[in-house]
């Protein structure tokens, strides 16, 4: 190792003895949760058997309490780490040596701060978990404030083996027993090359970065800053610090991690497992309406028509209208009576029921209604005589079954494909041309089958509106599961079980039936009411329709928040709507603000060229220092005809020249003679569009045609941004000549 830093005062044999010294307290740590691990199964074990028979008075309640107390936190750190060492870098991550320069080498503190807090027998710390007060120092300390801190330490580890230690000295002087090694730590991450996942921080979090991460949890917490500033990273660190400092708040009320994409998710879904915790739902918000996940995204105008809160009308419109197929009228003969209620008074019932009450919990009501309709029509006989024979008619129970049927929201979007229909509805709303488009678009998911990511927020909007759909009774089910069948099946409801026929006996068997048509995929499973959480994390927030913002808000009621974004970066058009409908999720929470500028992910080079394309057009964006350099610009080339073999060529020279992933980023219209190249390089290239670049980064990218990103992308400019910020270390950019 060299030294390149002053005050390092390292040699080959000052590194290899360091790396001694700390392997010895990681193999403690080993050794203790071993150790624990063992001891803490035979509690259980014991402690289940005593248990059993704690009935007779074997053992009090409060033994067996206080046998797993003692262990279960050394045992549930002992059971993570096989998980963490199995796919993530070491347990134990870095040391503080505390004390004044004056303080004698044997009155120093030594602490060791790690993924998990683990003690020895006598209680006595062996590893500080990162997220403890005790641990702040280690990320806070500098040498202006240094905390006291004489020598932060960070240790590389493969599995439970010290590879390295790079250590950064706070006061101006070593005591001269402290030997200083290494080339920085946060420099050596940022050079690492990079994976197909996004990997955890935790060794090298900045003071900065620090104070977003421990922020309360009360409230809105907002981080913003420019592309590559961590936002993403801490937010996810603050994840992990809420669930540490507030368990029981967090774990029992979740928290919920929302990204652009599945290709995000999938990107970041390490970082908290990495971090020893599970239990976060990340969810794309094409995925966040339980039963209904989307992955295809509408063309900008019908985006943007789907995502303005104008379309709430619509759908409100939509959703009052009897389900189809309802009969217009009612004909029934009760006590003898003939009773028909029109098309008037049948919509009247229905205005007057919606007004205060959702159409799925309100068949009772709407039944119940009918009948006084149905009476004050009739009026002649017994009253009482003629309410008793309406409620067991099953004549009645057939109209109601279909005029009052449970809706799925889905079928309410379903019934927007006709253009006509949609011209009614948004009459005063949506003009000629975004009523047909909207109808065109659904016509489109009907053709294919699947549900754009705009839909869900319309789906959950409806579904709102709706309420859950009920199941019927448990005595009941028998009769209405045939009747069941019958009527939905029509409407491609699939999964219908058919059981026992209670009217005659019989035993029917068990049939299912499968996605067929592409109209029966789109309303294949069961839309499950949207559960709230504690905690909502939003990340690329600049992004968000209107319509996702009222999504969120629904499942974040008496949430706190973390909401990270670049409003340089956004795709969503109408900025200002968005900004409300967000101001409105937040309700009167305090808000409290924290500023990223510093972009580790890019090297400056190519950083400098992405601030050169965007500055001229959104001169106010946000534009951060990028830390590193390679002394590599990225490289600008033109194509002929097609980018095909300028593509591949640049591919083979970013091979050699990185040893990570690699992303090939093209419009639509190039896309599929760049297909190829997915999977090359043994998996490591990677062919993408530029809007599923959202959130994610590559050691290398080569962008193809950026014009044309522009043109075909509803943020124009600010994706195009987004995508030249993408690479850490090379970047070719190949245009049309
Ligand atoms: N303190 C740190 N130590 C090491 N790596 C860091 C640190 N902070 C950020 N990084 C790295 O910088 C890169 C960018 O981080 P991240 O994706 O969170 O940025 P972002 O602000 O969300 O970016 P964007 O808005 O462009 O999507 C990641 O590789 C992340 O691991």
């Amino acid at each position: 190792m060299t030294t390149t830093r002053p005050g390092a005062t390292d040699t080959s044999a000052d590194v290899a003895r360091e790396i001694e010294l700390e392997q010895a307290h990681v193999d403690r740590v080993y050794a203790e949760l071993e150790k624990a691990s063992g001891r803490a199964a035979d509690v259980e074990a014991d402690g289940l058997a005593r248990g059993r028979t704690s009935r007779t008075g074997d053992v009090r309640d409060e033994e067996l309490t206080g046998l797993f107390e003692r262990d279960a936190l050394v045992y549930a750190a002992a059971k993570r780490r096989s998980a963490i060492e199995k796919q993530y870098e070491g347990l134990v991550f870095g040391r503080l040596d505390l004390g004044e320069v004056s303080t004698p080498a044997a009155d120093r503190e030594i602490r060791h701060i790690g993924r998990l807090g683990v003690r020895d027998d006598d209680y006595e710390p062996l590893v500080v978990d990162w997220r403890a007060p005790a641990a702040a120092a280690f990320y806070r300390a500098t040498p202006v404030d240094p905390m006291g801190v004489l020598r932060r330490r960070v240790l590389r580890c493969s599995g439970s083996t010290v590879v390295g230690v790079e250590d950064d000295l706070m006061v101006p002087e070593a005591p001269d027993d402290i030997v200083v090694v290494g080339d920085g730590a946060l420099i050596a991450a940022l050079t690492r090359s990079r994976g197909r996942q996004m990997r955890d921080i935790v060794a090298t979090i900045q003071r900065h970065q620090d104070e977003a991460i421990r922020a309360p949890s009360r409230g809105i917490t907002e981080i913003t800053g420019g592309p590559g500033t961590g936002k993403t990273v801490v937010a996810l660190h603050r994840a992990a610090y809420l669930l540490y400092s507030e368990r029981r708040r967090f774990e029992s009320g979740g928290i919920l991690v929302v990204g652009p994409s599945a290709a995000y998710t999938a990107y970041i879904e390490r970082v908290l497992p990495s971090l020893g915790e599970d239990s976060v739902a990340l969810r794309a918000l094409g995925d966040l309406v339980d039963g209904v996940t989307a992955v295809r995204l509408d063309s900008p105008e019908v985006a943007a028509i789907k995502g303005s809160l104008r379309i709430r009308r619509v759908l409100s419109r939509a959703a009052s209208r009897p389900p189809e197929g309802a009969p217009s009228e009612l004909r029934a003969f009760i006590n003898g009576h003939a009773v028909r209620l029109d098309s008037g008074v049948l919509s009247g019932i229905r205005r007057h029921i919606l007004r205060s009450s959702q159409h799925n919990l309100a068949a009772k009501q709407a039944r119940e209604e009918l009948a006084q309709a149905a009476w004050k029509s009739v009026r002649q006989g017994d009253r009482d005589q003629f309410f008793d024979a309406f409620d067991s008619s099953r004549d009645i129970d057939a109209f109601v079954q279909s005029w009052w049927r449970q809706v799925d929201p889905r079928e309410v979007l379903l019934t927007l494909a006709d253009t006509d229909h949609v011209l009614g509805l948004a009459r005063g709303v949506l003009n000629h041309e975004e009523s047909a488009a909207l109808a065109q678009s659904m016509r489109e998911a009907i053709e294919l089958g699947t549900w754009s990511v705009a839909d869900v927020a319309l789906i959950d909007d409806v579904s709102a509106r709706l309420g859950p759909v009920q199941q019927p009774e448990a005595e009941e089910r028998g009769f209405y599961e045939i009747e069941e069948f019958d009527d939905l099946s029509s409407y491609g409801v699939l999964d219908v079980r058919a059981g026992v026929d209670r009217r005659d006996g019989a035993t029917s068997t068990t049939s299912v039936v499968t996605p067929s048509t592409a109209r029966e995929r789109l309303l294949h499973g069961r839309i499950e009411r949207s559960s709230s959480s504690a905690h909502v994390l939003v990340d690329e927030a600049q992004d968000l329709s209107p319509m996702q913002w009222r999504m969120l808000a629904r499942r974040g009621r008496n949430a706190s928040w973390t909401v990270v974004g670049d409003a340089a970066q956004a795709s969503w058009g109408d900025l200002e709507e968005a900004r409300s409908a967000r101001r409105e999720a937040y309700g009167s929470q305090q808000l409290r603000e924290f500023h990223m500028d510093t972009n580790y992910r890019n090297a400056r080079e190519i950083f400098d060229y992405a601030r050169d394309v965007i500055l001229p057009l959104v001169p106010d964006a946000d534009i951060p220092e990028a830390v590193r350099e390679t002394g590599v610009a990225p490289v600008d080339r033109g194509f002929e005809d097609s980018p095909a073999s300028a593509t591949d060529d640049a591919v083979l020279e970013l091979l050699g020249d990185v040893e990570g992933s690699i992303a090939v980023i093209t419009p639509a219209r190039w896309a599929d003679r760049l297909q190829h190249l997915d999977g090359a390089g043994e998996g490591r290239v990677q062919v993408i569009d530029p809007l599923s670049t959202k959130g994610l980064e590559w050691d290398a990218t080569v962008v193809v045609d950026p014009d044309a990103i522009v043109e075909e992308s509803p943020g124009g400019v600010r994706v195009l941004y987004v995508v030249l910020t993408r690479a850490a270390h090379r970047m070719t950019v190949l245009r049309p000549n």
